[in-house]
């Protein structure tokens, strides 16, 4: 993914048909899957099959996983037949690298951040995964590593090289997410808890609402580049 891509819109933690049909009413480009079995968004394969196929050709189909063997993952993906896995645990470049060819698929690495040093992981990634998504570190006691409605300081990224394309997650809902792309200038943006009404439960209206503020925000962002490109 670079930032020359168009600007993907992922709302991850689906689990109910209706709440999909919503996320794809409303034109989101990735929906998630939950495989995390700690999770409040968790999903067996064979219920994530069923909306896998209703998803089909309409959206990229996500399928979070947290610390899966190759082996899982292959698995994993027989059964419902993504279009990405997305690894939200603490895989190495090595194992990114490992699932990505055990599945055939394009692998989104989710790093959490939450201090300037977090951010040097990017460019171990850049090459080896094909998006990276930069999310909040959840809390220290926390059961499960992502979902959990926290942003982290949008400022930090100002010191990340500009060449590195990623896309931003943690704490983004329908009133803050405009403000986010603005000054994080991210490649796309990923929401879980911001859509929903209670942990796991989506919320229809949030989810429409959420899509139509970052679609208008990455189009201001879009002609504000332009816009710059021109005057140079
Ligand atoms: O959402 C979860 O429950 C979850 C569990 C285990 C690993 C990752 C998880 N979510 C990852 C996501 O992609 C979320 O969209 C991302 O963390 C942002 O979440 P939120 O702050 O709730 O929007």
């Amino acid at each position: 993914m670079t930032h020359g891509d168009a600007f993907p819109i992922k709302i991850c933690g689906l689990s109910t048909p209706e709440t999909l049909e919503a996320a794809l009413a409303a034109g989101a480009d990735m929906i998630g899957l939950n495989f995390h079995p700690k999770s409040p968004r968790y999903v067996t394969p064979q219920r994530a099959a069923e909306l896998a196929d209703q998803a089909r050709g309409r959206t990229g189909i996500v399928a979070l996983v947290v610390d899966y063997t190759p082996e899982q993952a292959a698995e994993l993906v027989r059964i419902v037949r993504p279009d990405w896995m997305q690894l939200h645990g603490k895989e190495t470049p090595e194992q990114v690298a490992a699932i990505k060819a055990a599945t055939g698929l394009p692998v989104m690495k989710a790093l959490g951040v939450a201090t300037a040093a977090d951010l040097d992981q990017v460019a171990l990634y850049h090459g080896v995964a094909d998006a990276i998504l930069l999310d909040a570190k959840p809390p220290k006691d926390a059961a499960y590593p992502g979902g959990h409605g926290k942003p982290f300081d949008w400022n930090l990224v100002a010191g990340l090289d500009p060449a590195l394309a990623f896309m931003l997650s943690g704490g983004l809902d329908p009133a803050n997410v405009s403000q986010a792309i603005g000054v994080v200038r991210p490649a796309g943006v990923d929401v879980s808890s911001g859509v929903e009404r209670a942990p796991g439960v989506k919320d229809i209206g949030r989810i429409s609402e959420f899509v139509r503020a970052a679609r208008a925000a990455a189009k201001a962002l879009n002609d504000d580049q332009l816009k710059k490109a021109g005057q140079a």
